[in-house]
């Protein structure tokens, strides 16, 4: 078990615990800080956390740095034990147009599934936009918590390279989502394909993102022509908050590259227009609707985001509670290759390419040489077996550099299991992280 995990202990709260009724379609809002541990548990009604059912009468220990909403659709009692930075009622919340949305999803995957409709026995392919902190990624848990209570498995989409919620961040990803999401935290990672990106900004190489996200969409046509349950559930798309110009023309490349169907504007009334405006044009039987944003989504800036970046990457190595022990690998230089896609735009000077020729292709990948900015670089280990084919394979996994001796020519990793490479193709991108921190 991951986030959400239950604490032993079920006996009574503590001193400082205290106790929250809600009313029906009532929200609990609560934001725990850095290092503070808060525990809740539902006394009395019915709660969910983003579409996560919260079990009665257990403490949920709600992890660092969590900012969630509990709600509850026919009323709740609700405890809280320890510190949190905030914690208020709300009755005002967004929650029945989403669920609305859900009833109408939930019609389309059982025409598809029924086999009625002649168009189609393909499920509703579900894009979310918004810009960023409108409630994009909590929209997503929602409805795919929503979809797996009713027995669907829908397949999770996440372009967000800056979040990285099935793996970790500078990836595009997607996984079949079986059972409801823990309350807390982590995304699914059963069968998920995974592309490596390199970079946290879809802006250091727009180009890459593009052939990635066409390579993903291919994988995932793949595995819905043989695995008909998976094409009927249909997909939850999560995007990135750049909806401004390059990051606009992104959204529209995301929603004709995936074929979605149903586009989910968050918030932002210009972007619900400009949308209406373009897509149409193109896909008039496509659904673009406005959705609010809650109240309640807390804004982040760009250290708070820099944090849960290196959670993410903390988390692949150690576990989402400390509950994994990474494995450290010594490596000769000669026995692995290294490869950087579109070398020339991004590369810091010291990066040399192997042969110094010079190149501006933006999604070739490029040999080079082990050097001192390798270090505390987070490496993805490819499934290529061949240079060529690093673009359109999916990742085995990723590698932490801690240490580089040049003298002796080996490379040290932290890896997330002992023995063997899968592979001795790596690619490298500007995503660092320290084990330190
Ligand atoms: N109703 C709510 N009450 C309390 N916290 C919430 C609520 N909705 C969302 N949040 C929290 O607000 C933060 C931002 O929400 P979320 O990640 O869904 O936004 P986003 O649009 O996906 O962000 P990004 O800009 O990174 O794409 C998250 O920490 C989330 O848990």
């Amino acid at each position: 078990m991951g986030y959400g995990e239950m604490s032993a202990d079920n006996g009574a709260g503590s001193a400082s615990s205290r106790q929250f009724v809600l009313e029906k379609e009532g929200e609990l809002r609560v934001e725990v800080g850095t290092d503070a541990p808060l525990r809740l548990r539902l006394l009395d009604g019915t709660a969910e956390v983003f579409g996560a059912e919260i079990p009665r009468a257990k403490w949920l220990t709600v992890p660092a740095l969590e900012k969630i909403a509990i709600f509850t659709w026919k009323g709740a009692t609700i405890e809280l034990d320890g510190i949190s930075e905030v914690e208020y009622v709300a009755d005002e919340t967004p929650m029945v147009s989403y669920v609305n949305v859900h009833a109408v999803l939930d019609g389309r995957r059982a025409r598809a599934k029924s086999g009625n409709d002649a168009d189609s026995s393909q499920g509703p392919r579900v894009i979310v936009v918004g810009p960023t902190d409108s409630g994009k990624s909590s929209l997503c848990r929602m409805l795919l918590n929503w979809a797996c209570k009713r027995s669907w498995i829908p397949t999770f989409v996440d372009l967000d390279v800056g979040q990285g919620s099935t793996t970790i961040p500078g990836c595009i990803a997607a996984s079949p989502v079986e059972l409801p999401l823990d309350a807390f935290g982590g995304m699914p990672t059963e069968m998920p394909a995974v592309y490596f990106y390199g970079h946290t900004r879809a802006s250091a190489n727009v180009e890459l993102y593009k052939v990635l996200m066409k390579e993903l969409a291919q994988t995932l046509e793949r595995r819905f022509s043989c695995l008909s349950d998976h094409k009927a559930a249909g997909m939850v798309i999560n995007t990135m908050g750049w909806v401004e110009g390059l990051g606009y023309e992104l959204l529209l490349q995301a929603i004709n590259t995936f074929n979605a169907d149903v586009v989910l504007v968050l918030g932002q009334e210009k972007l619900f227009s400009m949308l209406k405006k373009d897509v149409l044009k193109s896909k008039p039987t496509i659904d673009i609707v406005k959705l609010h944003k809650s109240e309640g989504v807390v804004p982040r800036n760009q250290k708070v985001r820099q944090q849960s970046q290196n959670c993410k990457i903390k988390e692949y190595f150690y576990g989402f509670i400390n509950d994994l022990s990474p494995y450290t690998l010594r490596e000769n230089f000669g026995n692995i290759s290294v490869f950087r896609i579109g070398v020339g735009n991004q590369l810091p000077v010291s990066i040399d390419p192997i042969g110094a020729e010079p190149v501006s292709d933006p999604t070739r990948a490029t040999a080079i040489n082990i050097n001192g900015d390798f270090l505390h670089a987070v490496l993805a280990i490819s499934y290529a077996d061949d240079p060529d084919q690093i673009l359109s394979c999916n990742i085995a996994g990723f590698l932490y550099v801690s240490e580089i001796d040049f003298e002796s020519e080996k490379i040290t990793f932290l890896a997330p299991c002992p023995g063997e490479l899968p592979s001795r193709i790596l690619i490298i991108g500007t995503l660092k992280w320290s084990d330190n921190q």
